[in-house]
């Protein structure tokens, strides 16, 4: 039996002649690559592939090693094509991607949108973001908010997108899908919510709170601690408290901010009850023009699959390929398509450089759709 250096041996010089075939395929790959930006061709050649990976197959001596060689070829090609969309990316042919660079947003005469009214946290990160000064109105819903926006009623919306308790505000994703308008820059506001009801009512007669979704949901501990409080939901947590003014009901509260219990003659019966210290959410401005900063350093997209195994892993790897750092992927549900997700993925760059440019264009032939939802 040969020893186990000889066996070690043996491996080197096989390893090298692969080393030398990777190079030379990835040679080839590479006037391939020229071939087709003089032919205006596509990277990807699905059909190619499949009949290369089943003549791989066939080639195969042990059938134990048919899976494996697949695997192989599955990312020799995969790597081809990386290498392809760099080369195209180098030359210019970016597809499309009409995002314009600005050195700065015109805020200066903007008319900016939020839902809600007024108090409510969405107004607060607007001032957060935008300053005290502008001119600011508010809809009712969100989607309001991104008609105002498509329409030119505004310039800019503020819309709560990811709360650090709650998670993802759903609603919102689907809106980035469904409209033409794009994500310009975030603001992430610390939320604290306390229970507001009417001057000399206390918190043990509390029998109802209004407050938004997500207000309910941050406040989860507090609230089952507190069983005798029926949960009712509306549209936002300043239109809990005008609620409350309205029905005149001492035994009726509102979780909102204390700001929105002040601006309402509300007070205070318990402060901070959310159920972490460090609540806090991210809202995203918005507009309609295809524009980002010039030093914008995070991209959000949206992308559908083929349904099969191992496409999300495909998809990710051009990540990796292109050094670039994910720093969130969240999943929703496609409409009509039962069981089918729409992946949404942010990661680290601007749409200027190389390397996100390589991506975006591996993504945009191998995903079944891709949409990019800005750079901020
Ligand atoms: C090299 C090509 O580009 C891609 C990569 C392939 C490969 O590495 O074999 C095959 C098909 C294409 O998806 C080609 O079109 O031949």
């Amino acid at each position: 039996m040969a020893s186990l250096e000889e066996l070690r041996g043996e491996l080197d010089r096989l390893d090298e002649q692969i080393i030398a075939l990777y190079e030379r395929r990835m040679e080839v790959c590479s006037c391939v690559a020229d071939y087709k930006i003089k032919n205006g061709r596509k990277v990807y050649d699905r059909q190619r592939e499949q009949e290369k990976l089943a003549k791989a197959a066939s080639q195969v001596e042990h059938e134990e090693n048919k899976k494996g060689v697949q695997e192989l070829f599955t990312l020799l090609m995969s790597l081809s094509r990386k290498l392809q969309y760099q080369k195209l990316s180098r030359c210019g042919t970016t597809g499309r991607l009409p995002f314009i660079e600005v050195d700065q947003l015109e805020v200066k005469k903007a008319r900016i949108v939020f839902q809600g009214v007024e108090g409510a946290y969405s107004e607060a990160a607007l001032k957060q973001y935008f300053g005290d000064a502008v001119n600011s109105y508010h809809v009712r819903t969100w989607k309001d908010a991104m008609d105002a926006i498509e329409d030119g009623a505004a310039d800019f919306a503020v819309l709560p997108i990811e709360n650090s308790s709650a998670g993802a505000v759903s609603e919102v994703y689907d809106l980035l899908v469904e409209y033409e308008n794009y994500i310009v820059g975030e603001t992430v506001l610390p939320v604290n919510h306390v229970l507001a009801g009417l001057p000399g009512s206390g918190e043990e007669e509390i029998t109802r709170v209004y407050s938004h979704p997500q207000g309910l949901m941050q406040c989860e501990k507090y609230l089952y601690d507190h069983p005798a409080m029926e949960k009712v939901s509306v549209p936002n947590t300043a239109v809990a408290a005008c609620k409350v003014v309205e029905e005149q009901d001492k035994s009726h509260a509102a979780i909102c901010s204390a700001y929105a219990a002040s601006l309402n003659g509300l007070e205070v019966l318990r402060e901070q009850i959310n159920d972490s210290r460090h609540n806090s959410t991210r809202f995203i401005i918005v507009t309609n023009q295809k524009i980002f900063l010039k030093n914008a350093d995070k991209i959000s997209i949206c992308f559908e699959l083929p349904h099969k195994s191992g496409s999300l892993y495909q998809m990710l790897s051009h990540f990796i390929f292109n050094n670039l750092n994910l720093t969130k992927i969240e999943s929703r549900p496609i409409e009509d398509r039962p069981w089918e997700y729409r992946f949404f993925v942010d990661f680290e760059g601007n749409l200027a450089d190389g390397g996100v440019k390589s991506a975006i264009r591996g993504l945009r032939e191998e995903t079944t759709s891709m949409k990019i939802l800005g750079n901020y």
